[in-house]
């Protein structure tokens, strides 16, 4: 589990930390580490550090600091570092230690910093880092803005300037790394979009707080903890013993969900299927996953009858194709007045949107909302929950007293009083009608094999994301299980430093991946299990 923090954590873990040590010591272990990863960086793309251009924008702050002092170990291996003093002052040790090394500085100057930044084969964005609050004021703004013009690899030091740390969330103009070096722990805003697509790859720099740290904000399970959690059958398991998910789901004018949402149970392995739905749908699941054993509702069914036929499920798939009207309601009220999880997607959110009396049940509920029907549960606009999404998740699960699973860019999963987990695999392909269909499935099949609400979420989006990984590189395993390595490879060639431990992101959508339909997704999801 890669775990992540607010500023303030880190704030404080510091502070115990430094309490223990001579003055400055973590800001050299920090600038070290930065100018380890900097020259490994150099000597990918130049072949050596010597001769090589580094520009070092400096904000006022100890970021600056750390970045001034890796500047100065740049300089003294030979490397032209100039800097970009942003602030109204500068580290005083740090700018000392930069000009003896040889190292040059200037005030901002558009025209100088764009000119160095065309030059530099690295530029190191030391502007603010967890102190940093608010939109970038000027001329942080308009440098943060001059990354994008750069030549070179944009390496963002301890968080992207323009990021708020503890979020993700971004205000105003920010600097686009390809790669963050961050000091101590993650800090939650690195694995958070928008941040996270700020941050490029993310390499940690151990700078000795490990012990100081207090619980996550934010984890990020890995292939090995999904692993760990999957259910394997035994020897003594049976269709039942492995779980029976129940899935009502699709409606005569909504066929295709239903479809996808029995696949991807089907593929995650379930024990049995049991579909419940109008007759079209039936038909439908029937010919297509012959596995399912399939029940025609009758909406002329009391509510306390209506699933009588349908036989004993240990969690139940709500929503995918349902429709939105009264027969849909009754359909929503049955399966949520049972006693087993309930995991509610789709139609069956709008459902719960307009009657939050559907959501009073005392077994586990998820929810699967993307950012549109989030903001229609909460009552907040789409676009603030876009730019806030880890504090909206939170609020979601606190306020639904459920388990939420916020879909996008960078998919999270909230509970309350634990950590949100943010998943890492994934591909910008994924952003296709029915997809989330499939995930509704998978979940359901991982709590009807008596996963928590939190668990079957979180590793149901692990392998989603790393089953469409495979599909948009045409069923090829190979390095499709790239928590680390999909971005960071993709977009830059780092020395022996830059890659492994970096590329924490999913796949950017380019590299050997092609589009994908949802079905894809569902039929290789037994080859993302055998990764794992
Ligand atoms: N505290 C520690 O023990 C350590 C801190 N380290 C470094 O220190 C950084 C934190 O240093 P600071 O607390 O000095 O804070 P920062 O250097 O992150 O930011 C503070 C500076 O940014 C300015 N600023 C804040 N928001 C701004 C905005 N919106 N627009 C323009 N300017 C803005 C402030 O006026 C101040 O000059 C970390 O990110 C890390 O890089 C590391 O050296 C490791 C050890
Ligand atoms: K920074």
């Amino acid at each position: 589990m890669r775990t992540a923090y607010t500023s303030d954590q880190i704030r404080t873990a510091e502070t115990a930390l430094m309490a223990r040590l001579p003055e400055g010591t973590l800001m050299s272990r920090a600038a070290a580490g930065l100018a380890m990863v900097c020259a490994n960086l150099l000597k990918g793309v130049r072949g050596r550090v010597y001769g090589s251009h580094v520009a070092l924008l400096v904000g006022g702050g100890d970021n600056g600091g750390d970045t001034l002092y890796a500047g100065a170990l740049l300089a003294r291996r030979g490397a032209r570092v100039e800097a970009v003093l942003a602030g109204s002052r500068a580290h005083e040790g740090g700018l000392a230690a930069l000009l003896a090394a040889g190292g040059r500085t200037g005030p901002f100057d558009a025209a100088r910093a764009g000119d160095l930044l065309a030059r530099a084969d690295v530029v190191l964005d030391g502007l603010v880092g967890i102190g940093g609050g608010g939109a970038l004021r000027e001329p942080y703004g308009t440098l943060a803005e001059l990354t994008a013009e750069a030549a070179g690899l944009v390496v963002a030091v301890d968080v992207p300037s323009g990021v708020d740390a503890s979020s993700g969330r971004v205000e105003g103009p920010a600097v686009r790394a390809h790669l963050t070096v961050t000091f101590g722990a993650y800090k939650a805003g690195l694995l958070v979009d928008p941040g996270a697509s700020h941050a490029g790859s993310v390499e940690l720099v151990d700078i000795g707080l490990g012990p100081h740290l207090p619980d996550p904000e934010v984890a990020a399970p890995t292939g090995d903890d999904v692993a760990g959690l999957l259910p394997r059958p035994g020897a003594e398991s049976d269709k039942y013993r492995r779980g029976v998910v129940g899935i009502a789901a699709g409606s005569d004018r909504y066929t295709g969900a239903a479809v996808l949402s029995v696949g991807g149970a089907v593929r995650a392995g379930a024990g049995m299927v049991r579909f419940a739905s109008a007759a079209e749908p039936v038909r439908l699941v029937r010919a297509r996953w012959p596995e399912a054993v399939t029940t025609v509702l009758d909406p002329s069914s009391s509510p306390e009858s209506l699933l009588e036929e349908v036989g004993r499920v240990q969690a139940w798939v709500l929503g995918p194709g349902l429709g939105t009207g009264p027969e849909a309601h009754a359909v929503a009220r049955a399966v949520l007045s049972s006693d087993v999880p309930v995991l509610v997607d789709a139609d069956g959110l709008t459902l719960v949107a307009k009657d939050r009396t559907l959501l009073r049940r005392a077994a586990p509920t998820v929810l699967t909302p993307h950012a549109g029907e989030l903001s229609r549960l909460l009552g907040v606009p789409r676009e603030q929950i876009e730019a806030a999404r880890l504090d909206h998740v939170r609020r979601a699960a606190a306020e639904l007293g459920a388990t939420v699973l916020l879909k996008g860019s960078t998919t999270l999963v909230a509970e309350e009083h634990r950590p949100v987990r943010v998943n890492t695999t994934g591909t910008p392909w994924l952003a296709t009608g029915g997809t989330g269909d499939v995930l509704s499935g998978i979940t359901g099949a991982l709590l009807a094999a008596g996963l928590s609400g939190y668990d079957a979420a979180s590793c149901a989006a692990y392998v989603h994301g790393l089953a469409a990984r495979i599909a948009a590189r045409g069923g090829d395993g190979g390095g499709a299980r790239a928590e680390a390595g999909g971005r960071a490879e993709a977009r830059y060639e780092a020395g022996d430093g830059g890659r492994g431990e970096a590329g924490y992101g999913a796949g950017d959508g380019g590299c050997g991946e092609a589009p994908i339909a949802a079905l894809d997704v569902a039929e290789a999801i037994p080859a993302a299990l055998r990764m794992l």
